[in-house]
């Protein structure tokens, strides 16, 4: 690590703070680190918040209110700031991303390592597609990931989390990323189940603005609950329907139940969702991101909307009434109470379907052959 280079490609919410934490184990080694930023150098930027740019050194660098470190260079040129790096950090929101993988073919080292911490996934022709594979696929480099239980602005000041580095075969390199991100406020722990810690970062927004419509509808927290297990349920199905390899114990790491519970708690779709159930759904889900999140990004409603593709193109709509419910009132089909009256609409129910031996169940899947047969014989997973 010690001849490492590292770019950080998003200076957003989270890409500030994953800024501060890798400064804090490069400073020691004594290395400059690059980060993209796409708008927060702009010069109305730079006046509220001070912020040190290409050959420009300038301290305190601040970005978002975070202190970054002292050795970091912001960047507003993409392709210089990914020049030079051994270690790319990929932390933009996730309907960016294809454009962004577009711009850096031929502008990176080929043998550069790289890490995702984007939660969110593109629906393609072909199918779905994780970020992870996205990056891998277009640029053609190794990527594993970063997910868990991480609200950024906890971890800028410091409040002690967990998170799950998910590697697909090179133990050492996801070891690598591990010592990267590692602070005494911040245990990350590897995993080899790349598609279950993206999976579980990924589908968790969708239970959040479930949960966040059961706040604004003040249900209690009995009826939240019931959404977060249900919710759990759902994605372990849809994981497992997707990638027969994802683990079980995986939805136990940080980056699964933990990440579901302090989302459904605390974050920004949750934040969002309530507003949208306490006007009735008057106002829309963008209208409430604009007014509610000062430039940051939702990505519960666009994954549901992207989930929604593949339930319906696959054939799965009924298995999955809880992504399917929160799909649809989303997009005005429903008003936000459907979120708990939607046992009466359904046929079968997902409070049925998922009862506690579903959990325990194994579904098979994954390739397309198996995926068809599943969707024709749903009772092996549900039942
Ligand atoms: N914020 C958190 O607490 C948190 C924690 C863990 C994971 N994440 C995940 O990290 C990812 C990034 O989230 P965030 O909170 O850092 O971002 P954010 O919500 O703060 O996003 C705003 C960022 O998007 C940039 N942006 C706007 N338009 C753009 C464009 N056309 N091209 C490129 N960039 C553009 C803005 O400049 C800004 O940096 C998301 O997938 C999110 O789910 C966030
Ligand atoms: O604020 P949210 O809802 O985007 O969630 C933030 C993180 O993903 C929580 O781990």
């Amino acid at each position: 690590m010690a001849s490492s280079r590292v770019t950080i490609i998003g200076s957003g919410n989270w890409g500030c703070v994953a800024a501060k934490l890798i400064m804090s184990n490069t400073i020691k080694l004594g290395f400059i680190s690059r980060m993209w930023v796409y708008e927060e150098c702009s010069s109305k930027w730079r006046e509220t918040h001070g912020c040190q740019q290409r050959n420009q050194r300038k301290k305190p660098n601040i970005l978002l209110g975070i202190k970054l470190g002292e050795n970091v260079v912001a960047d507003p040129d993409l392709d210089n700031a990914v020049k030079d790096a051994t270690m790319l950090v990929f932390v933009t929101p996730h309907q960016f991303m294809e454009g962004i993988c577009k711009r850096l073919v031929g502008k990176i080292k080929p043998d550069v390592e790289a890490i995702s911490l984007i939660k969110g996934m593109e629906v393609k022709t072909e199918g779905p597609c994780m970020i992870s594979s996205l990056i891998s696929d277009q640029l053609g480099i190794n990527c594993c990931v970063l997910m868990g239980a991480n609200i950024a602005n906890e971890i800028a000041v410091e409040k002690f989390s967990e998170a799950t580095v998910g590697f697909r075969e090179n133990k050492e390199v996801a070891e690598r990323w591990v010592q990267l991100f590692s602070t005494p406020y911040f245990q990350v722990t590897a995993v080899q189940d790349i598609e279950g810690v993206e999976l579980c970062g990924t589908l968790k927004n969708i239970v959040a603005i479930a949960a966040g419509l059961i706040d604004g509808l003040e249900m209690g927290n009995n009826t939240k609950a019931a959404i977060m297990r249900i919710g759990l349920a759902e994605m372990r199905a849809f994981s497992k329907l997707l990638f027969s390899s994802v683990k079980d114990s995986t939805f136990f790491e940080s980056c699964g139940v933990a990440d579901l519970i302090t989302t459904c708690m605390g974050g920004r779709n949750r934040k969002v969702a309530e507003a949208f159930a306490r006007d009735g759904g008057k106002r829309s889900f963008d209208e409430l991101e604009s007014q509610l999140l000062q430039g940051q990004k939702l990505q519960g409603v666009l994954t549901a909307k992207e989930v929604h593709t593949v339930l319906n193109n696959r054939g799965w709509l009924e298995m999955f009434p809880l992504f399917t419910t929160v799909y649809e009132i989303s997009v005005g089909c429903l008003p936000p109470t459907a979120i708990v009256e939607y046992r009466e609409h359904k046929s079968k129910s997902c409070l049925e379907h998922f009862t506690p031996q579903t959990l325990e169940a194994e579904p098979k899947p994954s390739d397309d052959k198996e995926v068809e047969r599943n969707s024709n014989s749903r009772s092996e997973l549900l039942e």
